[in-house]
């Protein structure tokens, strides 16, 4: 439980500035947990009209971001102590907000989070309603209590509850996993996602480290990935250094998807599903005469795949079109590609760490109906690759569904490919298939299989 300790950070902000972080953060919530809204989209748009310090927004982040990873957790703390029903639509979102600095954000004083709580009631609430009481009580309460978890013999909802993941899930990950993986790939998920970047390879990566740990970014060597650096803090996409494409944006297990491509320069590659553009620029570095034919489904977020590819000075090796890669054999003739990716649509449990709500929203049938799709686009794609040519089939999910059922599936109905061995720089693989977890380095949880064209 949190004591009741001083946070010099939050003592510099004027008590308006401090109300104003938490007003936004708990209107966020309540879109989001009321209403069904996106977390990213209705915190963005909160934030832009707010004229918060950074400060601040990093506080009103914090809160949305952390009471929505948390929220059976927070739930189940809450649940024996919520006596009535809770008539006003801010008081759960509220509540959800309150115990979460409670419980992890230690340099919070609990006696702050009670009053700031008192407050925000007293604006969110109906005039002369109750609500403040009825949260003062609850949170009162809660603080006295302190912390609960299910029996520890109750293995599956104390997981659950412990690491506020829903009981299918670690019940399916137990299953692939066994009980001790799947307790220390769930606790890696809650931990912070690491700021982690590519370095250009078209620009001179010394002098970038060096500007790197100038500005104070600590660059530590990736143990995953030849190109990649963890920084000791984010803020990295405002420096010039990004700007101008010395650097990008990119999860250690993200990089590997392409390093496991064998590229000659000359080669035409298509990359079947490739907004925003992270590989697809990493393609094009690769290349001297030849092209990246980068497809997306959406027109609009080909947009991102342009800007990035000209923001890394790759844009004369990248061309884009919208279109649906299970009709990409409509659209090209003839195996007139040497290089193919599919980085495919996929269910997203890799990326546990890094968008809290994949937990909430993904169910287990989701995983049978992307890999639909996923062997629709293999399928489509597999009649463009030339003889001896190389594809590349990536997830960032951990399922067996999305990854190794897609391959062997894959290979059943397409006996002229085989399942080719690789080597990364840091990385191998004997199977030609190479699954990461996210407790393993850190890093986002991703699949890679790497197939040949039998000539
Ligand atoms: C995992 S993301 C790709 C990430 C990207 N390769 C990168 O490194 O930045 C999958 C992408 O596939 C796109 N997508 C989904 N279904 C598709 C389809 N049928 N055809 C083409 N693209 C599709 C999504 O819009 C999404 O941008």
């Amino acid at each position: 439980m949190a004591k009741a300790v001083s946070l010099p950070q939050e003592k510099k902000l004027s008590t308006k500035n401090k109300k104003s972080a938490r007003a936004i953060a708990l209107a966020t919530l309540i879109r989001v947990l009321q209403d069904g809204s996106y977390s990213n989209i209705s915190l963005n748009n909160s934030l832009q009209g707010a004229h918060l310090s950074q400060a601040d927004k990093n506080l009103a982040t914090k809160l949305v971001y952390g009471t929505i990873q948390y929220r059976i957790f927070l739930d189940y703390q809450l649940h024996d102590l919520i006596k009535t029903k809770l008539s006003e639509k801010y008081l759960k979102p509220l509540l959800l907000m309150s115990a979460y600095q409670i419980f992890f954000l230690d340099k919070i004083p609990t006696r702050a989070v009670l009053d700031e709580a008192n407050k925000l009631a007293k604006e969110f609430g109906k005039q002369h309603s109750g609500g403040f009481r009825v949260a003062n009580g609850i949170l009162r309460a809660l603080t006295r209590r302190g912390k609960i978890l299910p029996p520890e013999k109750d293995r599956f909802k104390y997981l659950s509850v412990k690491e506020s993941i829903p009981i299918w899930l670690v019940k399916y990950f137990v299953t692939n996993w066994g009980f001790k993986r799947t307790a220390s790939i769930l606790q890696s998920i809650n931990e912070p996602a690491k700021n982690s970047v590519r370095l250009s390879s078209l620009t001179n990566q010394r002098q970038t480290l060096v500007a790197l740990t100038k500005l104070g970014y600590e660059p530590q060597a990736s143990q995953l990935a030849a190109n990649n650096y963890v920084l000791a803090h984010g803020g990295i996409v405002e420096t010039t250094l990004f700007k101008n494409g010395q650097l990008t944006v990119q999860d250690e297990a993200a990089s590997l998807v392409v390093d496991a491509f064998d590229f000659n320069g000359d080669e035409e590659v298509l990359d079947a599903c490739s907004a925003p553009g992270g590989k697809t620029v990493q393609i094009a570095e690769h290349l001297t005469t030849g092209q990246v034919t980068a497809l997306d489904i959406h027109e609009k977020k080909l947009r991102l795949v342009r800007q990035n590819a000209t923001r890394m000075h790759v844009a004369d090796q990248v061309k884009t079109k919208a279109i649906d890669a299970r009709k990409a054999d409509e659209y090209f003739s003839g195996q007139q590609f040497a290089r193919i990716l599919v980085d495919a649509p996929c269910s997203g449990l890799g990326l546990l760490r890094r968008k809290p709500e994949i937990r909430y929203t993904k169910k287990k049938q989701d995983l049978l109906n992307l890999q639909k799709i996923q062997l629709s686009i293999l399928d489509h794609v597999s009649h463009l690759l030339e003889e001896n040519g190389e594809l590349v089939y990536s997830t960032c999910t951990i399922s067996l569904e999305e990854d190794e059922d897609v391959v062997k599936q894959f290979l059943a109905s397409h006996p002229n490919f085989e399942l080719v061995p690789f080597e990364l720089s840091k990385i191998g693989t004997k199977t030609g298939m190479l699954k990461i977890l996210p407790d393993s380095y850190g890093s986002d949880g991703f699949f890679i299989a790497k197939f040949k064209l039998r000539g």
